[in-house]
């Protein structure tokens, strides 16, 4: 069953004359129970994409499409409504929790907030589940009076995934939830997501650059290119057979098999080169990607491609 389906979802922010195009006509289906990863580079809209469904954007912010939870358009519900859904239903783990946590509120009071609000519950009983859900992400309840500043960048972590957790959302919007970690911290907090997509039966969105990451705790994965998705895979078929060529080159960057930049130069959002917009870095450009831009097809793994190679049974790169 389907949870989330976006459809045509563009968010653009406009400043001067300029129309900056972070997320051009996304679709996207996420299903119940499912862990869905987005890959991409850095600029590429991922994170605008985790902040379009929480409806959490900025003032000079253009967005248009449909984001349909559970039968409801969410871009069409008020601002009551939504911050009951962002509440109950949605929770998000922002991509920087230094910035994201309140410095002058100790992580109790934070996380008290969410159960004080949400489930209305007395102050007492919001500090025992805080209690809970810190001992739960691994930190000693005992430190609940500390605050922001006291903890290490792991710590800091859990912290934001406890809050994002706080109330058992349906479904977790987790953006770079290992960013920066080491990599025995990043271990633990792959099983504790791990852990809990398996006990909640979650569905999650996961904003990843580590691939080892999204190996391990994504179902499906798509991958971002200049705003658009470009490709969507199960993630065993992403990784052992890469269909489009950005995706190839993407992966063949992996540290773990030797670094390797993507040669030239990242597409700007604002005038984005025509046709697929990676031709002018792709080495299997045609004269028509130059000037049609590309639809997703169907590979004959069932990998949806936004790429013409897959169009008509073309051999594959
Ligand atoms: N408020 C804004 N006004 C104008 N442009 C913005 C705004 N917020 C984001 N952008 C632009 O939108 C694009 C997408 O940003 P986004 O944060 O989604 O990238 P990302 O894929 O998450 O990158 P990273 O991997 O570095 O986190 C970027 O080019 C960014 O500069
Ligand atoms: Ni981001």
């Amino acid at each position: 069953m389907s949870l989330l389906k976006i459809e045509g979802l563009r968010v653009f922010f406009r400043s001067g004359n300029r129309t900056v195009k972070a997320n051009n006509s996304i679709d996207l289906e996420v299903m119940n129970n499912e862990t869905i990863g987005i890959i991409g580079e850095t600029g590429c809209g991922k994170s605008i994409l985790g902040r379009a469904i929480m409806t959490l954007l900025s003032e000079n912010t253009e967005i248009s499409g449909r984001i349909i939870y559970k039968g409801e358009d969410l871009l069409s519900l008020s601002e009551n409504k939504l911050r009951d859904v962002r509440g109950k239903n949605i929770g998000i783990i922002l991509q920087n929790p230094a910035a994201a946590l309140n410095p002058v509120l100790s992580i109790g009071d934070q996380i008290s907030e969410v159960f004080r609000y949400h489930d209305k519950m007395s102050k007492q009983d919001a500090r025992i589940k805080t209690a809970g859900i810190l001992e739960m992400v691994g930190i000693d309840p005992d430190r609940m009076g500390e605050f922001p500043h006291q903890f290490s960048g792991g710590m800091k972590q859990r912290i934001m995934i406890a809050m994002g957790m706080a109330f058992s959302p349906e479904l977790l919007i987790a953006d770079e939830p290992t960013k920066g970690l080491d990599p025995e911290t990043k271990k633990s907090i792959v099983n504790l997501l791990q852990n809990l997509v398996r006990s909640k039966n979650m569905s999650m969105i996961l904003i990843t650059h580590d691939l080892d990451v999204a190996e391990k705790i994504c179902d499906r994965v798509a991958v971002m290119y200049a705003g658009e998705i470009i490709e969507l895979a199960s993630v065993n078929d992403i990784l052992a057979e890469p269909g489009h060529p950005y995706t190839q080159v993407l992966l063949s960057s992996l540290p773990k098999k030797g670094l390797r930049s993507i040669s030239g130069e990242s597409p700007s959002l604002s005038s984005p080169p025509s046709g697929c917009r990676f031709h002018p870095r792709c080495e299997y450009a045609m004269d028509i990607c130059k000037q049609v831009h590309p639809d997703m097809f169907l590979t004959d793994i069932e990998t949806e491609v936004r790429c013409f190679l897959y169009n008509g049974g073309q051999d594959k790169p």
